[in-house]
């Protein structure tokens, strides 16, 4: 599945810790996330992250575009509900288009914890359906940030980086 990681400044170290404690899960995974929640997940975890840029510089809006292309199959997204961000409206637009294509989204670290073991049960299968459409040679392995064309979105990894 390809699932992405957002957090807001304040509740980052609450979301890195929440990675590290499924990593093993999230191992088995494509995972994106905004510039430095991606790069900050890196540094503590094994795990190789596809980043788009920081939110406030447009990452959540690329996020969406892969949503709007119905090729997001989880996020997570701790937000900071009592602090105003300069690009509130991008972030209403990321979680409107979820609601949209019916995309799971854990806003906290309770609904996180309930959809990853979801993920883990393998509820998330329904997905597979809507993924059908992808070229069969996709389909035999697990996805590659390439597959999804947003290469030109300047997205890094740690592969990416050499890190
Ligand atoms: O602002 C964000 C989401 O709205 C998060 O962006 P960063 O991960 O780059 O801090």
């Amino acid at each position: 599945m390809n699932v992405a990681f957002v957090a807001h400044d304040r509740k980052k170290e609450e979301l890195v810790n929440f990675v590290i404690a499924y990593e093993p899960l999230f191992k088995e995974h494509t995972l994106f996330a905004t510039g430095t929640t991606g790069g900050l997940i890196m540094e503590s975890t094994e795990l190789d992250i596809m980043r788009f840029k920081s939110g406030p510089l447009g990452g959540d809006q690329q996020l969406g575009a892969m949503v709007a292309r119905n090729e997001m199959d989880l996020l997570v997204f701790f937000r900071d509900p009592l602090a105003s961000q300069p690009h509130e409206a991008d972030i209403y637009a990321l979680l409107r288009l979820c609601d949209v294509y019916g995309i799971p989204v854990a806003t906290n670290m309770a609904t996180a914890e309930l959809l990853i073991h979801a993920l883990r049960r393998g509820d998330f299968q329904w997905r597979d359906i809507v993924h059908q459409h992808r070229p069969v040679y996709m389909a035999e392995r697990k996805p590659r940030a390439a597959d999804y064309k947003i290469d030109d979105y300047d997205l890094t990894s740690r592969k990416a980086t050499g890190l």
